[in-house]
């Protein structure tokens, strides 16, 4: 037979096949349901859940779940928005179909300023410009090696906030150890962000703007519904918004500057080895791929503040959430000192950095705090590129899809005896199977999972280790006498504790110096290291 009827046969049967393939995919596609949900009322209803408080959306939406099942559609805005809670159809979409389920909305209202239309690395398109930004983070800042390099910072910003507890609990008899975990935590992220020639009068500063944002973060949520409607209705509101975004540039702007002027001119004055490379260095020559440009000093505001807010918030919310449970599980505390002193020497101050993967009971209680307290309670929503099917039901193009964390790190089907703090379900061969990423199953996923996980996610653990670890090494937590540590949630940027952990401390070794001026009634004892 002659080659080039074989080869035309070979097309045709080719084209023939997708032609039939295509009509029956698509006839299969077009016969499924959206997921079942309450009913859609188009204006009042999209209004009425945007006015909802988000902590009390979340509520209502595991509520929806009990009632329609582990997928369900809420008719928020224009298109319908899917809710998963089940692990398996969360593994299915974000790993196994990844691609089609890694864009993101488009951003209106304050999403468009805060984000600098979408060119931040959480807000862009799926695409050239996402994958470069997320990348250049990824190699440049969260890169092992560099994250060793800002070791010289961790060291200051723990005794800064070693200094701040001690400083409160000698004043008062108590600590409310929020303020200082997140002024230590934001010290931490501004000096990976800005370097480390940023003082911290100027930390100071951005971080007064930066939670002035946040503090008013759920309020400004109303101008993703009709923003040019909403801006006028609620000028006022919005007049704040637009000041708080100018007051986070005219702090950070000088900043960058300073930082651009540095690298043009300052570098041959600096000794070699004593740069550290920061985030912002990395902006700076930056060149977007498709547009062919560098990058403005407004994106680098919105890049910076994503970073801050990404990275210092949600770790400190985790933090104290960690905190708390050790607080109010004293045994939990003890084992995990106990299991500290068997790797850290006698008399050490600080521990190695090198030595917390020496410590998988550490490792255990960093997981449950984040499998029981998941800061992010859903993930960042995010937009399906064409129909799809799951579970039977269809999820249209462009709507909008969302993930149940909290709800997966408590399913009692996973999880025995959800609701409880116990670091050991980590401890068995079970436990050590979890994967935190979900590449194989998911779990539990604090950080997301598939294309868009949270590429902070290693940076995270490796800061709640080493700081979780610190503080217990250095002081014994106790609640305040008569007081009962109450785990009641409150959403703001992220969920954190409705009531902020107060405790006080007491050091394990002679870190306090003077002893005079502690407070009645509690005993500064030398703890365990006899
Ligand atoms: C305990 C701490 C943290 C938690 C619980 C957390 C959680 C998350 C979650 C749930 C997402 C959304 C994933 C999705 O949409 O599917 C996310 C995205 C992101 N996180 Fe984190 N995160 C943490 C720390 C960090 C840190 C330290 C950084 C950077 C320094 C960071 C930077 C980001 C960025 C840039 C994104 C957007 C990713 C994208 O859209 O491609 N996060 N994070």
């Amino acid at each position: 037979m002659e080659a080039w009827f074989i080869l035309l046969i070979t097309i045709s049967i080719s084209v023939l096949t997708k032609i039939l393939f295509n009509l029956l995919f698509s006839t299969k596609i077009s016969s499924h349901k959206l997921p079942p949900g309450p009913p859609k009322f188009p204006v009042i209803g999209s209004l009425l859940w945007l006015t909802t408080s988000l902590y009390d959306l979340h509520l209502a939406i595991s509520s929806l779940h009990s009632k329609f099942g582990p997928i369900l559609t809420l008719h928020i805005g224009s298109l319908p928005a899917v809710f998963v809670a089940d692990r398996r159809l969360a593994h299915q979409a974000l790993v196994q179909n990844g691609a089609v389920f890694a864009d993101r909305p488009p951003a209106r209202g304050i999403e468009k300023i805060n984000t600098s239309n979408q060119r931040t690395i959480s807000s862009a398109s799926y695409g050239s410009t996402w994958r470069f930004l997320r990348r250049n983070l990824a190699s440049e800042i969260l890169h092992p090696l560099r994250v060793k390099s800002y070791s010289h910072s961790r060291k200051w910003v723990l005794q800064l906030l070693k200094d701040r507890l001690e400083s409160e609990f000698r004043g008062s008899g108590r600590i409310c150890v929020m303020n200082h975990l997140q002024h230590a935590m934001f010290c931490l992220l501004a000096v990976m962000c800005l370097g480390d020639k940023v003082g911290e009068d100027d930390i100071e500063k951005i971080e007064v703007a930066h939670r002035r944002f946040l503090s008013n973060f759920v309020g400004f949520n109303i101008f993703s519904f009709c923003p040019s409607v909403t801006m006028v209705v609620f000028r006022n509101i919005w007049k704040k918004y637009l000041q708080i975004r100018q007051d986070q540039e005219n702090t950070l702007i000088p900043l960058i500057r300073a930082r651009k002027e540095l690298k043009e001119e300052g570098l041959s004055k600096i000794k070699e080895g004593e740069f550290v490379l920061c985030y912002v260095d990395s902006l700076i020559d930056l060149q977007l791929p498709v547009e062919k440009r560098k990058l403005e000093e407004g994106e680098i505001v919105s890049l910076c503040s994503e970073f801050l807010s990404g990275g210092a918030e949600t770790t400190t919310t985790a933090l104290q959430w960690i905190m708390a449970n050790l607080v109010k599980y004293p045994q939990i505390q003890e084992k995990l000192f106990r299991k500290i002193k068997e790797v850290v020497g006698e008399g050490e101050e600080l521990i190695k950095e090198e030595d917390l993967q020496k410590m998988p009971y550490l490792k255990a209680v960093i997981l449950e705090g984040l499998r029981r307290h998941p800061p992010a309670h859903m993930v960042v929503p995010h937009v399906v590129t064409e129909d799809t099917v799951i579970d039977k039901y269809l999820v249209p193009k462009n709507g909008t899809i969302n993930f149940m964390v909290a709800e997966m790190g408590r399913d009692p089907k996973v999880w025995e005896d959800p609701m409880e703090f116990k670091p050991e379900r980590f401890m068995s061969c079970d436990g050590e199977m979890v994967d935190v990423t979900g590449v194989k199953e998911i779990k539990m996923m604090p950080f997301g999972s598939g294309r868009r996980i949270c590429p902070g996610y290693s940076l995270a653990m490796f800061h709640l280790e080493y700081f979780v670890a610190n503080l217990v090494w250095s002081y014994e937590w106790k609640k305040l006498k008569g007081d009962e540590v109450d785990l009641s949630e409150q959403l703001e940027f992220s969920v954190g504790m409705q009531y902020p952990l107060q405790a006080c401390i007491s050091p394990r070794s002679i870190q306090m110096s003077t002893t005079s001026s502690v407070p009645d009634g509690f005993i500064f004892n030398k703890l365990h290291l006899s």
